[in-house]
């Protein structure tokens, strides 16, 4: 860099459910100064919408037809992240089960992509340090020109132990199952499914700590920020 100024950078992590995107995220943007964007939380948003607005979730065109009436705001500063839909705070009840069982549905119809891809594209555009987007097709999709792609993984024992701590008393098993049958619709979706992006960094948390993750994708943050 000429003139010393710290150029805006771009990065893209993605992976399946309870690989660590939102706290390794959240972490690395903390730390370098960026700006963080939950893109599952606006998706969470539209769905808990639709349930609330009486949209049969298992109708794509009655959702397409919905698609564009909420007016969802993302909050990017990652200690403290917000989501309001038509001004409503819905930080907690986007983290319903009912939430969580119908997104997938919901997060597949093509309207629905359209209006919150363009949405994630203005946010990440205009944040001036740079950004941290998480979500499933980041890197492939939404900013298919982001600086570093890194593309999270974990064995599902793993991924469903760490839910399960969260989810106190949760089944193992019962949570394992629902890891995967999630993963599964948003991996086979038409629209953007969850995918990693060939020039993606791939990163096995499995037998990482919190800690260990974080500070392998600051390092890889740096030394693209170094080389740009
Ligand atoms: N490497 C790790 N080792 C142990 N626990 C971890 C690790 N990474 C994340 N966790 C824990 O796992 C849980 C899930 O992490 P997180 O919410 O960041 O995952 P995620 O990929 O964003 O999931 P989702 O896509 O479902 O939102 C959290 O309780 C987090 O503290
Ligand atoms: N870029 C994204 C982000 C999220 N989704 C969908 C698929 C997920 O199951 C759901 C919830 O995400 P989470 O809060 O678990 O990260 O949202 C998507 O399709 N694309």
């Amino acid at each position: 860099m000429e003139n010393g100024a710290a150029q805006p950078v771009i990065v893209a992590i993605d992976g399946p459910s309870g690989t660590g995107k939102s706290s390794t995220s959240k972490a690395v943007a903390s730390q370098l100064g960026l700006s963080y964007l939950d893109t599952g939380a606006q998706y969470r948003a539209i769905t808990w919408w639709m349930v609330n607005n009486g949209i049969d979730t298992d109708d794509p065109s009655a959702i397409a037809a919905a698609a564009g009436k909420p007016d969802i705001v993302s909050g990017t500063d990652p200690s403290n992240p917000t989501i309001t839909v038509d001004g409503a705070d819905v930080a907690a009840p986007i983290r319903t089960q009912e939430v969580t069982s119908k997104v997938s549905a919901v997060s597949a119809v093509a309207e629905v992509r359209a209006r919150i891809t363009e949405l994630q594209r203005s946010i990440a555009a205009t944040a001036e340090q740079g950004i941290v987007v998480e979500g499933r097709d980041i890197g492939t999709t939404v900013l298919p020109d982001a600086d570093l792609k890194i593309f999270l993984t974990a064995s599902p024992e793993a991924r469903a132990a760490r839910r399960s701590g969260e989810l106190k008393g949760a089944d193992v098993n019962a949570t394992r199952e629902a890891l995967i049958k999630r993963d599964a619709a948003d991996s086979t979706r038409k629209t953007s499914p969850l995918a990693k992006a060939d020039d993606a960094v791939e990163v096995d948390t499995t037998e990482l700590t919190l800690a260990q993750v974080i500070e392998c994708v600051v390092t890889l943050v740096e030394e693209k920020r170094a080389a740009k």
